[in-house]
């Protein structure tokens, strides 16, 4: 407990107290509400706030100074706002929780509308020290109506977005604008969408709102966490530092590909494939693909038990077979109703044999027991109703054009032929939720019948092979002892986190769920997502004007309706933090393109590099003098490399790829791989490849042009797509 509570004030250190409200006075209430320094006073509290939480000296310059014969009680009249709440030894409160309802007018203050507040103050710190105050004062009456109604806490946002990126995503806990704040606490019930232009902050704005659903409903969402759910791992990795600064560990983030635990599915397939993949069709195409493993029986089985031969005969089987069917349980747990209907029938008839009114009912059971541990009766039944996991489910249908053809009338001969795959062929991302859907379908195995497998291994049963499976996927090959590994399992996952026991787990649901670059997940995916959140308790963010894959949905009401119908609402983001508005004006006119009648976001900045375009003879000659330039005027920013995916690995050497790229001066991404995160400069090299490539139009190029924060440049050998006229040609050659 105090091994975790030291890790929180760790995490929280930098930039522990951020912010002071003073509430305004009624009028004729004596002394300004910052006490004797008033609201341009010197800040006296906040000389402490640079200490914070190291004493409590703060409180007595602080709130017990301000507002005194007020009606706002003293201690309330001025409050600091911080990543967690303090108070000191008595108790008395040191800094408010950023997510506590008192905070929550440091937020929503504007200067038309400031929320019962006097003076807002942005404190910045560098370790203990304080380096800066912003301070808005409610009553501007200077400011145009546009400024007043949307942007509060003006200069410490400029001055924050003005910061060159580090190549990790920081918290906006000081600076959370009102629009956002309404999103972050937003109720915890139903499916919030979230849907906003680039650089709105949506995925920032997700996470704050998993750190507040984690304060302020602990108790419901301790037990299971909370998912996020993102494109890439690189993009994972980006955003993986926000919560814990925040001081909230409970979170799984994952991809969709990750999301089945024992399968690592990285390998790539078209485009094409994956949305076929992805599609709603194949739920059913899956659902056949099992029944049809619950095969009929061909001609009549002799069975040799004893001294007596029995029959098993396609009636026997297919009444069997209705009946354990009829159960409603997954495949593999149904198997023992159709093991015991099966058993059913040749018991009696052996009993008929010996004389059915001569047997008690224990010489039955015994009877019924010798028939079960016959091995022809055994491989009957497994050839019958086989033990079945999700990866030899899919593998065997994939492999196999006569099961594709019978489980999956609904697709064309084309179609069919695109999953074709070898049997050892590795996974692809889209794979998993097909995988997922098949556990779901074929159930768990029991334990004992793991066990009893093991232990008949010598008869290469198709239950040793699936005990081997099941074994090799837990990573425990060449143990055998099942019973002790689950033991010893069980006593392994008391000391995980809840974060690794839920990455470990399946059937694991969580408290809330949130899906970022939400564009992109297909149906099948959605249908493994909302599994994992029974409750719908979810965040979906997503632009559909970023949309890469085919297999993401075109409205929001195409993804949530089958799973949420009537319990999702939709919030906009209209402000764009990232892109100068010099940038913005290029990338709207290739948002036109994709389609007519899409808005851009607004940028809050104008920028002060116009975007250029380069025309070469020879891209690969050009691209390095052109990166080195761009590197050397960023000075200590990050630059990213955007390429078509044909030219990926041939310009891979001008820097670095992969999630590491991030700590690089210089990345080098595919468009997907780009996909939320955001660079000081963009090269885009070959805008017409790029644009080629994208199953969904110019969504990619949006994406590419939307992510730098200050320059932006295309260099190519082609003609441009028309919608970059826009951009200032250069005429210097290839060494910029
Ligand atoms: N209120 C804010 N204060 C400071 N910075 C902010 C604020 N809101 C957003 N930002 C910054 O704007 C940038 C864009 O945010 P974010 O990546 O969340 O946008 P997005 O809408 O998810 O973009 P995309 O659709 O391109 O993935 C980030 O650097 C983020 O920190």
């Amino acid at each position: 407990m105090y091994a975790e509570r030291l890790a929180q004030l760790w995490s929280v250190e930098n930039g522990l107290c951020f912010g002071r409200i003073d509430r305004a006075l009624p009028s004729g209430a004596d002394g300004a509400p910052g006490g004797a320094g008033g609201v341009n006073g010197p800040p006296a509290g906040d000389a402490a706030a640079g200490d914070a939480g190291t004493s409590g000296a703060d409180t007595s310059s602080g709130p017990a100074g301000a507002g005194e014969g007020g009606a706002v009680p003293a201690a309330e009249a001025r409050l600091y706002i911080g990543r967690i709440g303090l108070s000191d030894d008595d108790q008395e409160r040191l800094l408010v929780d950023w997510r506590a309802p008192v905070a929550q007018p440091f937020y929503r203050a504007t200067a038309a509308s400031p929320a019962g507040l006097a003076l807002r103050r942005h404190i910045r710190t560098r370790n203990r020290r304080v380096i800066g105050l912003d301070d808005d004062l409610f009553d501007i009456d200077a400011l145009a109506e546009a400024d007043r109604s949307t942007l509060n806490g003006e200069a410490a946002l400029l001055a924050s977005l003005a910061e060159h990126r580090t190549g990790r995503m920081r918290d906006i806990v000081a600076t959370i604008q009102a629009e956002q704040d309404r999103v972050i606490r937003s109720g915890l019930p139903g499916v919030l969408v979230v849907e906003g232009g680039p650089g709105t902050g949506k995925t920032v704005v997700a996470l704050h709102r998993a750190a507040y659903l984690l304060y302020t409903h602990r108790d419901k969402l301790s037990r299971g966490g909370v998912l996020i759910v993102g494109p890439s791992s690189t993009f994972l990795r980006y955003i993986g530092q926000v919560l814990p600064s925040l001081g909230e560990t409970d979170v799984l983030l994952s991809t969709v590909g990750e999301l089945f635990p024992g399968v690592t599915a990285e390998a790539d397939e078209p485009d094409e494939v994956a949305a076929l993949k992805g599609d709603a069709r194949m739920a059913g195409v899956l659902a056949r693909a099992v029944q049809d493993r619950q095969e009929p029986l061909g001609a009549p089985l002799e069975l040799r038990v004893d001294r007596t031969t029995l029959r098993l005969d396609r009636r026997t089987v297919d009444s069997a077979r209705t009946k354990a069917r009829r159960s409603r349980r997954p495949h593999n747990q149904a198997r023992r109703v159709f093991t015991r209907a099966i058993l059913a029938a040749l018991t009696k008839q052996a009993a008929k044999h010996y004389g059915a009114d001569l047997l008690s009912e224990a010489d039955v059971a015994d009877l019924r027991a010798e028939i079960h541990a016959e091995p022809a009766v055994r491989s009957a039944i497994n050839r019958l109703w086989p033990y079945l996991t999700p990866q030899r489910l899919l593998r065997e249908l994939y492999a196999d054009p006569a099961r594709l053809a019978s489980a999956a009338p609904e697709l064309t001969g084309r179609e069919r032929d695109l999953l074709r795959r070898e049997p050892d062929a590795p996974w692809t991302p889209a794979d998993v939720p097909l995988l997922d859907e098949a556990a779901e379908l074929l159930g768990e195995i029991e334990e004992s019948a793991l066990r009893g497998a093991l232990r008949a291994q010598e008869e290469e049963s198709e239950e040793v092979r699936y005990a081997r499976e099941v074994l090799a996927i837990l990573g425990m090959e060449g143990v055998v002892d099942a019973a002790a590994l689950a033991e010893r399992h069980r006593e392994d996952a008391a000391h995980l986190t809840l974060a690794e026991r839920a990455a470990g787990d399946r059937s694991w649901t969580f408290g809330h769920v949130i899906v970022d670059e939400a564009q992109e997940v297909s149906a099948m995916a959605w249908r493994a997502l909302m599994r994992r959140c029974p409750a719908r308790s979810m965040t979906v963010v997503g632009d559909l004007a970023q949309a890469g894959t085919a297999a993401g949905p075109r409205t929001w009401a195409e993804a949530l309706d089958p799973h949420a119908a009537g319990r999702w609402r939709l919030e906009r983001l209209t402000v764009n933090y990232r892109t100068p508005s010099a940038i913005m004006d290029v990338a709207a006119d290739a948002l036109a393109a994709v389609g007519p009648g899409l808005e851009p976001p607004r940028s809050v900045r104008q920028g002060d590099e116009a975007p250029w375009s380069l025309r070469v003879d020879d891209l690969a000659a050009a691209l390095p003098g052109v990166v080195a330039a761009e590197a050397a005027a960023l000075g200590q920013g990050r630059l990213a490399l955007i390429v078509p995916a044909a030219l990926a690995e041939r310009l891979a050497p001008l820097g670095v790829t992969g999630p590491e790229g991030l700590d690089a001066p210089v990345a080098v991404l595919t468009v997907a791989q780009a996909k939320g995160l955001e660079f000081d400069g963009v090269v885009i090299a070959e805008p017409a490849a790029v644009l080629a490539e994208s199953p969904r139009g110019p969504g990619d190029l949006y994406v590419a042009l939307t992510r730098a924060t200050r320059r932006l440049g295309v260099v190519h050998t082609t003609d441009l797509p028309p919608f970059l006229s826009r951009l200032t040609p250069r005429r210097e050659t290839g060494r910029a």
